[in-house]
């Protein structure tokens, strides 16, 4: 089974035709392979076999449509979440409470007690400011939380400095040197267990020179914290591994030399091995597929007016990043265009002087590599309904998310009965 491949000069998804899921549903729409997710965990799972019940907590921002963590969760994963809702998204979702990590530099009273009530593998705490809110939660309701530190080693990474996490100046975690203290500071608070360390630099990481720079800190830290008397069961080694989104840049590391490097990193560490890998799992397995809606010259190269924007996919805009764009039925036939959205923003950019599949008004393309942190970044800006999704299994598929209906979107405001116009003492 491939994941997307030409089928009879036509762009499929597994066994389904795009052009048909586009004539049902309408464009744009994400559309997403089972046979590709599944795929990529198995390769993670497989490619860490070795390693002692390593708990694969799936990043659920990186995708968290219902159908997508369902499939997930009943391929044995678990979930890293940082929100109430994905962690309720998760349970909904059919993933086991033992499997759950709580991630997050800001989770609030509510969202600590949710945890605590549904049950959850540990909070990842970000502060010590943090341990204390969640000792006082804890002991109010009379239960213990099991925690980690996250710990920030002060190795920068990530394929952009927005999703770099692990630096110094970056606001996740506790800075390493501080780390015992804090340790020793939050086991004498109530309501908690202290049970492990974690770790998260940055995502999208082209090498894993950084990643093992990191895991080599937090390893001598685990045997500091140990020679201080703590119980270091558990370390959680975050997510981050990139994948490759531009087939004519060398390519991220493959998922078993990553765990190579794992097993080295953390050999004689005696601690549980934790993972929160997002994109590895999702980005593969996801298009979004779009209409051009028509092409208009400019001064160096044709914009490519499509109708998905930066609001269905800001990756480009948020990021500067490269999305392969493809025409469903290609014709063999390429040219250097310009592919923009119809959102009011320059930003609102896909591609500068791509070479790519000529296409015309009412033809099909594909944003490729478009399963993680796309749909769940989606927004309605410019009164543009949410993007639906449809997942695709086989010769199967079903809309997981339905397009939004406008007409619900403006029935969701309200204009109060006193707004009469602007007065002449507004103004003054
Ligand atoms: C704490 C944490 N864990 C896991 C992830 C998932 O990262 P990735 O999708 O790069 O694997 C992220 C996102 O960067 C994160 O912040
Ligand atoms: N949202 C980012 C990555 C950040 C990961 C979350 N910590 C992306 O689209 O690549």
């Amino acid at each position: 089974m491939d994941d997307f491949r030409i089928r009879d000069g036509e762009l499929h998804c597994e066994e389904v035709s795009l052009a048909e899921i586009a004539a049902a549903v309408g464009t744009p729409v994400y559309v997403y392979s089972t046979y590709a997710m599944c795929r990529n965990a198995a390769g993670l799972a497989d490619a860490l076999e070795g390693v002692d019940n390593p708990l694969i907590a799936y990043a659920v921002k990186a995708n968290s449509n219902a159908a997508v963590v369902a499939t997930l969760a009943a391929a044995g994963l678990g979930a890293d979440v940082v929100s109430g809702g994905e962690y309720r998204r998760s349970r909904a979702a059919g993933v086991a409470p033992d499997k759950i990590v709580f991630s997050g530099v800001g989770k609030t009273e509510a969202e600590m007690a949710l945890a605590l009530s549904g049950g959850l593998f540990q909070f990842n705490v970000e502060s010590f400011e943090e341990a204390e809110t969640l000792s006082t939660v804890a002991t109010q309701m009379g239960l213990t939380a099991p925690i980690a530190f996250r710990v920030n080693p002060a190795v920068g990474a990530g394929g952009h400095a927005k999703i770099t996490t692990g630096a110094a100046e970056n606001k996740f975690g506790i800075p390493i040197g501080d780390a015992a203290e804090i340790y020793a500071g939050a086991a004498k608070l109530p309501g908690l267990n202290i049970q492990g360390v974690a770790v998260h630099i940055g995502s999208q990481l082209a090498s894993l020179e950084p990643l093992e720079e990191a895991f080599a800190k937090i390893g001598e830290l685990i045997a500091q914290l140990r020679s201080n008397g703590h119980l270091i069961a558990t370390a959680d080694l975050g997510g981050g591994l990139g994948v490759p989104y531009n087939p004519d840049l060398p390519p991220p590391p493959k998922p078993e030399d990553y765990a190579a490097m794992v097993r080295r990193a953390t050999s004689g560490w005696d601690a549980r091995l934790l993972f929160e890998p997002g994109r590895l799992i999702v980005a593969s397995a996801g298009v979004l597929l779009s209409r051009v809606i028509r092409v208009k010259p400019g001064a160096e190269h044709p914009f490519v007016i499509v109708d998905a924007a930066m609001n269905d996919l800001m990756r480009p805009a948020l990021y500067e990043a490269w999305h392969k764009i493809d025409a469903v039925r290609p014709n063999a036939e390429t040219w250097t265009a310009n592919v923009v959205g119809p959102v009011c923003e320059t930003g609102d950019t896909f591609a500068t002087a791509r070479s790519m599949d000529k296409v015309g008004a009412g033809d099909l393309v594909v944003f490729r590599t478009a399963g993680a942190y796309a749909a769940t970044m989606s927004s309605t800006y410019n009164s543009r309904p949410l993007t639906p999704e449809v997942l695709v299994h086989g010769d199967r598929w079903a809309v997981v998310r339905p397009r939004v209906d406008v007409e619900a979107m403006i029935a969701a405001d309200s204009i109060p009965d006193w707004v009469t116009g602007c007065t002449a003492g507004d103004s003054s």
